[in-house]
């Protein structure tokens, strides 16, 4: 299995990728399913709270919809424990070389991050073509993917990192951008109340927003 046989697929499918970061392993499930019914389902769960893989299991038990990934997948055992949980995928911020070669291993969509040209030539000489490019606004946004882009035509990007609402479909119009992530479909205060309208009305936003 190669990765552009998978995680190019479940982001093209999904263009639009949250990035959680859930604290309180209750309010993952009420959370995706709001997230669910707003029409995004692709979700990228991270390792970056101590509730981050029981968030996972219960999004995956109990929201049906639901494509649960984690991420912050940062070394070999990060990606022994996605394996364990049984997600559909997972993404890292960056990539070590230990944890490309794993991944190359893993029978699992696994996206790597990169924020240079020689990172990107890395992750594709080990089969990922895909990759997130983060933090993409801070890189240099749509500029950085299109400079990106000219020396590695094949390359596909997953933007993440300061990006929002209202910049989310200008990268998706760049023809080797497959999905965009981000936080901006959680604001820390609607998740913290339990906004879950407010969230779901956002995901509505986002995913009519792509036509
Ligand atoms: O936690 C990880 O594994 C990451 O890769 C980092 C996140 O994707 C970004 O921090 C999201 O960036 P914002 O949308 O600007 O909040």
């Amino acid at each position: 299995m190669t990765q552009a046989d998978n995680a190019t697929d479940l982001l093209r499918a999904a263009r639009i990728v949250p990035v959680l970061t859930i604290d309180d392993a209750a309010q993952a499930v009420p959370l995706a399913r709001a997230l669910v019914a707003g029409g995004v389902r692709m979700l990228e769960v991270t390792l970056r709270t101590p509730a981050g893989a029981r968030a996972a299991e219960a999004i995956m038990a109990e929201v049906p919809g639901a494509i649960v990934g984690l991420g912050t997948v940062l070394t070999p055992g990060d990606l022994d424990l996605a394996l364990r949980l049984g997600v559909a995928f997972a993404f890292s911020p960056g990539a070590t070389p230990e944890l490309l070669d794993a991944a190359a291993r893993a029978r699992l969509p696994f996206v790597p991050g990169i924020a240079t040209a020689s990172e990107l030539m890395a992750a594709m000489a080990r089969g990922f073509s895909t990759v997130k490019l983060f933090p993409a606004a801070q890189l240099g946004g749509i500029g950085a993917v299109k400079a990106l882009g000219a020396p590695f035509p094949e390359a596909r990007f997953c933007p993440t990192g300061g990006i929002g609402e209202k910049e989310a479909p200008d990268y998706l119009a760049l023809p080797n951008v497959v999905a965009v992530g981000g936080s901006w479909l959680v604001p820390g205060a609607e998740l913290k109340a339990g906004d879950w309208a407010a969230i779901e009305a956002r995901a509505r936003r986002s995913t009519d927003a792509l036509g």
